[in-house]
């Protein structure tokens, strides 16, 4: 189609095809021959005319026709002839030009018709060549239409295959989780029926320990009132004595004052006035205490001085009051309970320091006297004693002080240095203990502390002392893997005697202040602690945080340590303790003679 185009367009500029030059070339040669044979023609058609003119002269030589006559008709002739060889020219040349335009009209009919044959032809060869194509075409589509339903066939089928396995694995997965969740409601039932009778057995002994405790119990009661009726008995002879012997020494003094009056009056002086009475003695326990615990109580008085000189107690003077308290490590609990009691009296009335020192007294007493907790020992034997705390608290001196006291008392006292890390605190305790008459047993250093305890338990038993007194070395309330130690040594004691340890004693540093809290906090749910000591309130002005973790944790306080000497112990009494911690003593006590740091 491209072809016939381009061709028509060939041709519409002037431009022949093959075929066209060729059927031109044929024309102009059947022309020339055409001429050719017109000359020839008229050749012969002038020698006809010659040779009839000759026959003429031959048949008319002796006639009579004139000359003229002759030459007339000769011409005639000749004209006539021209005249019929110009015709056969031009009838010759007519025919040529007839028959080369015929022919020329063929061969472009011819060539006309060869190209259309050729169009049709190359019509037909590309109508096939597009029908050849649209059938590979066809093909091709059919092919992928082919593949496609066989992939997706094939994809079906996979997907029915993996939806079965699925469905499989899923059944055996459901069938497995069944098994399993069976398997463990079997198990499930038989730790809870193991469970409910091993409660059974707890319970059983729990009551059986209970019932041991109770007639223990009721034995101590009965030893306890027999001993508080002994020593009632005593403390009214005592008193009885004691008031007999005021009553003889007032009697004395007032005959011997009489007497002097008398004299006085008799040489004409005016009577001397009444002598103060004498509260404390110097170097007794009030005064030991209110020593130990100056540099806690000074700082507080001098503020307590400073603030409250005949001041109106207002808001602001319970605010100040309170961060005098807060200042002294009471705590804010503590300091608002003082404020709040003084407010109910005095508020917008004048005040002394002294006043407020003695509320300050009455509250911390009234906080602290629940927990005056005497160290007492119960009948189950060997007693098993506990010392925790963390490193320097102070827990082998009062260790060593208590064994002391025990070892004064006729006790037989075993020590245990189960603080197997400090070389130092065996060798502390080997002089603690001689001094109490006491062994102490020791393993090598860094030995497992819970293997000496399990030792020391059994020892302690079969030689059937009184007190087994237990050092465990000092240990951060933070230290995971140290607190977990010593929870083991306390396992291992209550496996070898479940009623132990019979005292869980913490030993607190009062140097560290409001730290004491969280190593409470701490101990208390390791060491189930049975009771509190506090050491170094002589060293210290933070001897309010004891009342601060007492309002807070509420345990018993035994002991308060106040020196590194054997009798710097003492045993805890609440009054005295608030009267020294708040001032009062120094106030009412002569011998006091406060020094501020
Ligand atoms: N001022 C004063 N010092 C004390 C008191 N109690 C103990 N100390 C001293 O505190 C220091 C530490 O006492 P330790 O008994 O070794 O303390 P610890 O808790 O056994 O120490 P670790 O075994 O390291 O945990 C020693 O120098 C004691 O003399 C006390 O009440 N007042």
């Amino acid at each position: 189609m491209a072809e016939k185009k381009k061709r028509g367009f060939l041709s519409k500029l002037g431009f022949k095809s093959k075929d066209e030059k060729l059927a031109l070339e044929a024309a102009e040669r059947a022309a020339q021959q055409q001429q050719i044979d017109a000359q020839m023609a008229a050749r012969m058609a002038a020698i006809n005319a010659a040779a009839l003119a000759s026959a003429r002269e031959q048949d008319t030589g002796s006639s009579d026709v004139s000359d003229a006559e002759k030459a007339a008709i000769e011409a005639e002739e000749k004209r006539q002839a021209e005249i019929q060889a110009a015709r056969d020219v031009e009838r010759a040349k007519q025919l040529a030009e007839e028959k080369s335009r015929r022919e020329a009209e063929e061969a472009a009919a011819k060539a006309a018709d060869d190209r259309r044959l050729a169009d049709e032809a190359r019509l037909a060869e590309a109508r096939a060549a597009r029908e050849a194509e649209e059938t590979a075409r066809q093909a091709v589509e059919a092919k992928a239409r082919a593949e496609d339903a066989a992939r997706l066939e094939a994809a079906r089928q996979a997907e029915i295959d993996r939806a079965a396995s699925e469905a499989e694995a899923a059944e055996l997965k459901r069938k497995a989780e069944e098994e399993a969740a069976e398997r463990a409601r079997l198990e499930m039932e038989r730790l809870a029926e193991d469970a409910r009778l091993a409660e059974e057995r707890r319970l059983a002994e729990e009551a059986a320990v209970a019932a041991r405790a109770e007639e223990a119990r009721q034995t101590a009661q009965i030893e306890r009132l027999a001993r508080e009726a002994e020593e009632a008995e005593r403390r009214a002879a005592r008193a009885a004595d004691r008031k007999a012997r005021e009553q003889a020494e007032e009697a004395e003094r007032e005959r011997l004052a009489e007497e002097r009056r008398a004299q006085r009056i008799a040489a004409g002086l005016s009577p001397e006035p009444e002598p103060e009475p004498d509260v404390t003695a110097e170097g007794g326990f009030l005064d030991r205490i209110s020593k130990g615990l100056r540099r806690s109580t000074s700082r507080m008085s001098d503020q307590m001085a400073a603030s409250f000189n005949q001041r109106t107690l207002d808001r602001e003077a319970l605010e100040d009051l309170e961060d005098i308290l807060i200042m002294a490590d009471l705590g804010s609990d503590v300091a608002e309970q003082v404020s709040s009691n003084l407010a109910e009296d005095k508020f917008d009335k004048q005040v002394t320091d002294l006043e407020i020192k003695v509320a300050l007294a009455e509250t911390i007493s009234d906080i602290l006297t629940p927990l005056e907790t005497p160290f007492v020992l119960g009948l189950a034997r060997p007693q098993v004693i506990l010392f925790v705390g963390v490193n320097g608290s102070g827990k082998t001196t009062t260790l060593g002080k208590i064994a002391k006291r025990f070892g004064d008392q006729g006790q037989r006292v075993l020590i245990c240095a189960a603080d197997t890390f400090r070389a130092a605190a065996v060798e502390q305790l080997t002089v603690w203990g001689e001094r109490a008459g006491a062994p102490v047993m020791s393993g090598k250093p860094g030995a497992d502390a819970a293997s000496l305890v399990f030792d020391a338990m059994n020892r302690a038993r079969d030689e059937k002392y009184d007190i087994l007194m237990i050092d465990t070395a000092g240990r951060l309330q933070n230290r995971t893997e140290l607190m977990d130690e010593l929870a083991k040594i306390i396992r291992v004691i209550e496996k070898t005697d479940s009623s132990a340890p019979h005292h869980s004693v913490l030993v607190l540093d009062a140097t560290v202040g409001q730290n004491a809290l969280s190593q409470v906090e701490a101990f208390r749910e390791t060491a189930n602690v049975s009771g509190l000591i506090m050491t170094k309130l002589d060293g210290t002005a933070k001897g309010g945080v004891l009342v601060a973790l007492s309002e807070k944790y509420k345990l018993p306080i035994h002991f308060i340590g106040i020196g590194e000497a054997i009798e710097d112990l003492e045993i805890f009494s609440a009054p005295v303790f608030a009267a020294a911690l708040s001032g009062v003593a120094d106030a009412v006590t002569p011998t006091a003679n406060p020094q501020t740091d």
